[in-house]
């Protein structure tokens, strides 16, 4: 059934530059967040001009035509010409089609961004309605909390089962890889400030993407892709090992990672769908280097590839979220086997883990990350973290369940 086009409504958008702001992070809603950041700059949002949201098979496709729509509808003024600057809206999507949490994208009344040291302010205006804009206060953290996250719905014993099924399964030739998570739950104490926990992590893992958006929240080393002037890339991430307690024994780490079939195989797999997915959209080309790198991240190595291309059809940053996801590194392959084994065998509700995070601009250009390292926060409070890995006919169930509590680490110390 298709659903009928709904009305947008007519935003106009008008950005400022403003005295250079020290930090995105003072500057938002303790409660309900709205953030993307890396490195301190990015993008912050403050109330809500404009939220449409969407269920369902073709949740990203249907967003990124209404977004087109509003964006046509707009009226921006712009001087500043940054990344980030003008109209936009942040967005959440969930990992799976069928699952209970919503996908949004919000477009927040005022904007703050930060950029190559300039800081601008966007405010926002719906027609016909002239509300007051938030003002962008910093203002004190809240108490802080400590909480410990306990295993969830799929525990330690369950996720160790759950590989070796899927290693079964996988050696008898049903699929090539899937991607298992586990999950941790807890509650946040009343007033909670999620500032607190937005801080650890940028501070903590400062080279990911720290995001907020609609109760989820996280910091990705993943871009599952960007989009500037007509310029596309993208940062695959698959295949995974500790950092070494010493300077060799990290070094030797990296190593084996860089050398280890398993991983270089995982990694081929999520590197591969992304080309799929990008080629037909970069006709002169999309490129990426042969052999991967090792990224280095506080608690990981990572096997990382970067890509990069030329856009050929006008797509928008969000049309190629639609195309891209669900990648390799998070689904598995091929993708509609490892989706019905996913639902088979973790029967967990991922949320909006594993799905799209970000931004794009009213120009189609934004960025988006894979949302990894990650957390579902309801209204309640209600705290869901998730962590996964890829799963290959080599995998170890001791192996996959070590890396695992080392890819909840950012989301449980921020909390704990
Ligand atoms: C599924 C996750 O990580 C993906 C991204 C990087 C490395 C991965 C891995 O080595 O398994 C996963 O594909 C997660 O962090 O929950």
């Amino acid at each position: 059934m298709t659903e009928p086009e709904r009305a947008v409504p007519a935003l106009s958008a008008r950005t400022r530059v403003v005295d250079p702001v020290t930090s995105l992070l003072p500057l938002l809603d303790a409660q309900s967040p709205l953030l993307f950041m890396r490195r301190g700059e990015g993008v912050a949002g403050l109330g809500e001009a404009l939220r449409l949201t969407f269920r369902g098979p073709d949740r990203i496709a249907r967003a990124a035509e209404t977004w087109r729509r509003v964006a046509a509808a707009a009226a921006v003024d712009d001087p500043v010409r940054s990344s980030g600057s003008g109209l936009l809206a942040f967005g959440a999507f969930t990992f799976d089609e069928r699952s209970e949490f919503e996908s949004v994208l919000i477009v927040p009344r005022t904007i703050i961004g930060r950029r190559d040291g300039v800081s601008w302010v966007t405010e926002v205006t719906v027609a016909g309605e002239d509300g007051p804009h938030p003002t962008p206060e910093a203002t004190a953290l809240g108490a802080e909390f400590r909480l410990a996250l306990q295993p969830g719905d799929v525990g330690p014993d369950r996720f160790r089962e759950l590989v070796a099924r899927a290693v079964e399964r996988i050696r008898a030739g049903e699929l090539r890889k899937v991607v298992l998570a586990r999950d941790l739950v807890g509650h946040l104490p009343e007033g909670g400030d999620l500032r607190r926990v937005l801080v650890d992590l940028a501070l903590g893992y400062p080279d990911t993407w720290t995001f907020a958006i609609d109760g989820h929240i996280g910091s990705s080393p993943e871009t599952l892709v960007r989009v500037n002037h007509g310029k596309v890339s993208a940062r695959v991430l698959a295949g995974s090992i500790a950092r070494g307690a010493d300077a060799d024994a990290d070094h030797a780490a990296a190593l084996r990672l860089a050398t280890s079939t398993k991983d270089l195989d995982e990694h081929r797999y999520a590197v591969q769908s992304v080309l799929d997915a990008l080629g037909p959209h970069a006709r002169s080309g999309i490129s990426a280097s042969e052999i991967p790198f090792a990224l280095k991240l506080p608690n990981l190595w990572h096997l990382a590839t970067n890509i990069e291309g030329t856009l050929s059809d006008g797509s928008s940053a969000l049309d190629l979220a639609a195309a891209l996801h669900p990648t390799a590194a998070v689904a598995g392959t091929p993708t509609g086997r490892a989706l019905e084994v996913i639902r088979e065998l973790e029967q967990l509700d991922r949320g909006r883990y594993g799905g799209p995070v970000g931004w794009v601009d009213a120009h189609g250009d934004g960025k988006w990350a894979v949302s990894l390292r990650s957390a579902e926060i309801d209204a309640a409070g209600d705290i869901r973290a998730y962590a996964g890995g890829g799963i290959l006919a080599a995998s170890d169930p001791d192996v996959e369940l070590a890396e695992t509590k080392l890819k909840f680490r950012p989301i449980v110390e921020a909390f704990g």
